[in-house]
């Protein structure tokens, strides 16, 4: 039922005038550009809707709120804001502001709710909510701009692996992860053998492309938690959690042999290439990531000097 219907005219208002004086406030609601309501909050039976509602929602008579201002509600809204307009007393809070995604229309709303004593002394859920819906969009637009910018500032431009920042950031988390409980980390280095004959020979944007087959060669073979990265030029490195040092030997050396017998697609013939590795393991409480960096580093000096396509390494002293 309506307050139009009820001749409800506010009491204790201290207006004179009554019902001329009610008109005029309705007017004001109805010229505002938000939905102004006011529902029974016991009952749910809408007692005043403005025009933008009725524009809106529609007609509101003999309508509970949630059957009127919400699409496929069997009872009332399980967002219903009127737990937070009322304290343990079942006295009114104050206003209650709060974002919602409309149901009937499918715009966003804020919304500005709080109980107020009606006329004749109930409580009512007064709520004013205006149409942010192009504020959302904006903000929604920001926020995947953001998270493309991050994802870009991480991200090795070429190969799409982690670039030499994200590399290091993500692999020290994966320490200090580790280091509290002393787990066993392993770093494996990587570096194409020859890389320059492959530019030299083919030119620079088949080496682009044989950097990329690698790191969609690489990626597939270790597992969701390790970390690879382009370190830069021909360089890839490997973080492995809870790994030792014999199991990312035999690691490196399945990835050695895959790299072994992959090709890249050229004219006339595919372009084979082989990879050195260095591996280096040891426990997260005594090392760090540069340290066991440079241990593989190291590792794969030696198997470059030891003549290529080959796996060397290196459990580095805790004290070293
Ligand atoms: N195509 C391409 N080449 C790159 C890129 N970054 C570095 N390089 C090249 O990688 C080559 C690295 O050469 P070197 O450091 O001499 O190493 P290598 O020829 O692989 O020899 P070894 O490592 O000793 O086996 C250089 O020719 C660089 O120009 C890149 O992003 N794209």
């Amino acid at each position: 039922m309506s307050i139009s219907q009820q001749n409800a005219v506010p009491q204790d208002t201290g207006l004179e005038g009554g019902a001329e004086h009610y008109r005029s406030i309705a007017t004001i609601l109805d010229s505002l550009d938000a939905l102004v309501y006011v529902a029974d909050m016991n009952t749910h039976e809408v007692l005043f809707l403005n025009r933008y509602g009725k524009e809106v929602w529609g007609d509101f008579k003999d309508k509970l709120c949630w059957q009127l201002l919400q699409s496929e509600q069997t009872g009332p809204c399980r967002f219903c804001s009127n737990p937070k307009l009322l304290d343990e007393r079942g006295e009114p809070t104050g206003v209650w502001v709060w974002e919602m995604r409309n149901t009937v229309n499918g715009r966003w709303y804020e919304c500005r709710d709080q109980a107020i004593r009606w006329w004749d002394g109930r409580l009512v859920r007064l709520e004013i909510a205006t149409d942010i819906t192009e504020r959302k969009r904006l903000e929604q637009e920001l926020q995947a701009a953001l998270g493309r910018a991050r994802e870009m500032a991480s991200t090795d431009e070429l190969t799409g692996l982690n670039n030499r920042r994200a590399f290091f950031e993500l692999g020290e988390q994966s320490f200090r992860q580790a280091r509290r409980s002393g787990r066993s980390m392993a770093v494996i280095m990587l570096d194409i053998d020859h890389f320059k004959r492959i530019n030299d020979t083919h030119g620079h944007q088949v080496g682009d492309r044989a950097l990329q087959a690698l790191a969609d060669t690489l990626r597939p073979l270790l597992r969701e938690a390790d970390i690879l990265g382009r370190l830069g030029g021909e360089e890839f490195a490997v973080v492995l959690s809870d790994t030792g040092l014999g199991p990312a030997t035999a690691i490196a050396e399945r990835l050695r042999r895959v790299v072994e017998a992959m090709a890249v697609e050229q004219e006339p013939e595919p372009i084979r290439f082989t990879a050195s590795f260095g591996v280096a393991a040891g426990s997260a409480a005594d090392l760090n990531l540069d340290r066991l960096l440079g241990e593989a580093d190291q590792a794969l000096y030696k198997a470059k000097r030891a003549g290529r396509n080959r796996v060397e390494a290196v459990l580095p002293s805790p004290d070293a």
